[in-house]
This record gives C-alpha cells, structure tokens and sequence, in this order.
C-alpha cells in the first residue's frame, strides 16, 4: 500500500526511482519499526496515509512542488523510526545512550532521522541514488527538518512562527515553504482524532498504554513521572479535552486557514472529536457527583 501511494503520486517516475529499490527500502524501513504499542510501523502508515490524503485534497504538488511532496512523504515514513516507546522526557531523565549521543537535544528524532539515512545507505534501498548532488542536498535537508520538526516540544515554536507568516504567506518563499512542511508533517502526525471515533479510539488506547509503560518505568526508578502519563492521575476524557483544545484543534485551525480546503477534511472532524470527549467528560462528572 505504501509503494501505491508512491506510485499514485508518480513518484518513482519523477525521481526515477525503481520499483524494486523502493519496495527494498519499504520493507527495511518496516524492519527498523518496533513492535510498542503505538509508535510502531502502522503508526508510520497512518502519518504517511494522512499526508497522502492532505496532498490529493489541496493538490500538494502544484502548490509546494514535487520535491517539497516526496520530501514529505519519505519523511512521514521514517519520521519514529526504532521508536524505543519511552519519550524524550524519560530518554533525558534516565541518561540513556540517545540522550548521551545527542545531548538532550531532541534525543528521539535525531535518532529517527539518521536510522533513516543508515537505511538509505544500503545501494539495494537507495531510494535517492539517481537524484543529482544538488537535488541530494536538497532532499536531505528536507527530510531532517521534517523529522526533527515532529519533536512536540517545539510545538508551539514552529505553530507560532507559522501563524504569523499566515496573513502574507508567499508560496515562492523558500522559509515559507519550509514552515508548512513542517506544520504538515506535525498535523499528519498527531491527527488520529480526525479519523472516525471507531480508529481513533484504540490508537488513544495504544497510545495510554505506551505512556503508562513508561509511567510505571518512571515510578520503578525512581524517575520524575510525566504528569499527563500517570495511570493515577489521567482519565482519556479529561486528557484529549486538553489536548484536542489546547493543542490539536488550534493546530488544525491554523492549517485550515492557510488551506480552507482541510476544513471539512480534518479540522471539523477534530471539533466533533472535542464536544464528544466534552459530553464524556460531564458525564463522568456528574456520576462523581451523585
Ligand atoms: C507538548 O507535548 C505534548 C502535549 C500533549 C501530549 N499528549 C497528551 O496530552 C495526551 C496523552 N493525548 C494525546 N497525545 C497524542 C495524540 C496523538 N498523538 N499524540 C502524541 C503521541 C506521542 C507524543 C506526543 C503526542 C501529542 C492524542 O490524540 N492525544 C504529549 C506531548
Ligand atoms: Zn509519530
């Protein structure tokens, strides 16, 4: 499916890149996936399958170009790659080898990022061989932004710098393009609330049980634990009121302002998603009441 989506987006053929090579660099890109409960390959398939979605209903390529969209979409495939399913929080707190090797900064997606790029090494998996030195350049500056841009604590960073280029974006800049990658890449990646509850909710479930994996591995060593990921204190209602609220809808809003065709695609999907968490909400509340 995901080499349909290259073709369907007559990517090989753009980038001449044949099909045994990119079928090769799928499959290794699937071997360096983890089996954790939520930041595993079909959660990469999800991110890709999103921005394929976004690409067809705004007619990405005539907008930002066929680069800018192949960028993209490799970057949505590799984006967790070897997830280890413990955060940056904990990679920091415990000294792990990844908080060690990229000192704190953005341990996970650095990491991700240069297992990427030791896949794309192999020759048999090279989807980038035939590409000139320039357009290489290009390709990998890309990719790392893209990547190191899915990092949520630099979420309000880039969705600020965004906002504000909104008023006078001007799709011939360059540092304008390079900010609506990232934002792209951001909303395919956080946006399983836009999918219908029956998806949604048991990738909210993998998700919590990944966080509390990782709450429990806190309280074991005695580790600060990460308030919105202990078992005792978070409720799923109560949490995605906050995040759809405080960190998805303004996220997808802004998007959609620049693209008002994402409006009925993903952005009212995600309103509903946050009056149905609302009405959960209240009636957990009221059964505390009684
Ligand atoms: C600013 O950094 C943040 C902010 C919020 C969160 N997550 C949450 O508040 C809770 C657990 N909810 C949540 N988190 C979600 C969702 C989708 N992706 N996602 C997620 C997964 C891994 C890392 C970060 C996020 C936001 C979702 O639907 N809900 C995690 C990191
Ligand atoms: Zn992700």
């Amino acid at each position: 499916m995901l080499q349909t989506m290259f073709v369907e987006l007559d990517l090989p053929q753009k980038f001449n890149i044949p099909l045994p090579i990119l079928r090769n660099f799928l499959y290794e890109v699937y071997n360096n996936y983890n089996e954790v409960p939520f930041h595993n390959f079909r959660h990469c398939f999800c991110v890709a399958q999103m921005m394929y979605a976004i690409a067809w209903a705004v007619d990405l390529p005539s907008r930002i170009g066929d680069l800018e969209v192949f960028i993209l979409i490799v970057s949505c495939i590799c984006h967790d790659l070897d997830h280890p399913g413990y955060n940056n929080i904990y990679q920091i707190n415990a000294r792990t080898e990844l908080a060690l090797r990229y000192n704190d900064i953005s341990p996970l997606e650095n990491h991700h990022c240069s297992v990427a790029f030791r896949v794309l090494e192999a020759p048999e998996c090279n989807i980038l061989a035939s590409l000139d030195n320039a357009t290489y350049r290009v390709v990998r500056e890309g990719i790392i932004r893209c990547i190191l841009a899915t990092d949520m604590a630099r979420h309000n960073e880039i969705l600020g710098q965004f906002t504000d280029i909104i008023p006078e974006f001007d799709y011939s800049s360059k540092a304008h393009i390079n900010l609506l990658s990232m934002i792209l890449i951001k909303v395919a990646d956080i946006s399983n609330e836009a999918r219908p509850m029956e998806v949604a909710e048991p990738w909210l479930d993998r998700l919590l049980q990944e966080f509390f994996k990782q709450s429990d591995a806190e309280k074991l060593e005695g580790l600060p634990v990460t308030p919105f990921m202990d078992r005792d204190k978070v409720t799923k209602p109560s949490s995605q009121v906050s995040f759809i609220g405080l960190v998805l809808l303004p996220l997808f809003e802004a998007l959609g302002e620049l693209l008002p065709e994402l409006q009925s695609l993903i952005v009212q999907p995600v309103r509903e998603a946050l009056e149905y968490y609302r009405r959960l909400n209240e009636a957990a509340k009221d059964e505390r009441h009684h």
